[in-house]
């Protein structure tokens, strides 16, 4: 994530990792702030073993594009709710990549740091049975969880 502040919104997408068993490491880097971190970060992740990077940042969200210029891993980006714009700005940043240099933009805020784990287990699970399974098993528990018919609040 490009700073500290991101972290209320990407925690979701660590808790889901989590959840789903997938090991991963969570950073601050920053394209604008740390230049050098990110170019040492992303140059490097492939050796290090990581298989796909999740690069979540607001406003001028120019992390996820930048860490996509700087390796051919997978990297998933996640625009964060920013204050003046709502988000909309990160999304731009994020989404409108040139032919060549890929990022896979998921939804602004929570649910986007949601399905960026999925996703990213996802990617994991095509070489991985067992989190094949464990995915399908999410899924499945999250049909179950949805009721037929809605109830009034006021009653709860
Ligand atoms: N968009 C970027 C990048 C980047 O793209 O490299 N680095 C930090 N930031 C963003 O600045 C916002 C405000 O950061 P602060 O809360 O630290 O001022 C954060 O959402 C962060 O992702």
């Amino acid at each position: 994530m490009g700073s500290q502040s991101d972290w209320a919104t990407l925690r979701h997408a660590a808790e889901m990792l989590t959840r789903l068993g997938v090991p991963h490491e969570t950073r601050i880097v920053s394209a604008h702030r740390t230049p050098d971190r990110l170019q040492a970060y992303a140059t490097g992740a492939r050796a290090r073993g990581l298989k796909v990077i999740i690069a979540g940042a607001g406003g001028a969200a120019h992390l996820p594009g930048m860490c996509a210029a700087w390796t051919a891993l997978p990297v998933l980006g996640v625009p964060v709710e920013s204050h003046a714009l709502k988000g909309m700005d990160s999304l731009l940043s994020i989404v409108q990549m040139p032919a060549g240099i890929p990022v896979g933009t998921l939804a602004i805020g929570r649910a986007g740091a949601v399905n960026a784990a999925l996703l990213a287990a996802a990617i994991l699970a095509t070489a991985d049975p067992a989190l094949a399974r464990r995915l399908d098993a999410l899924r499945a528990e999250q049909t179950e969880a949805v009721a037929m018919e809605p109830t009034d609040p006021a009653d709860a």
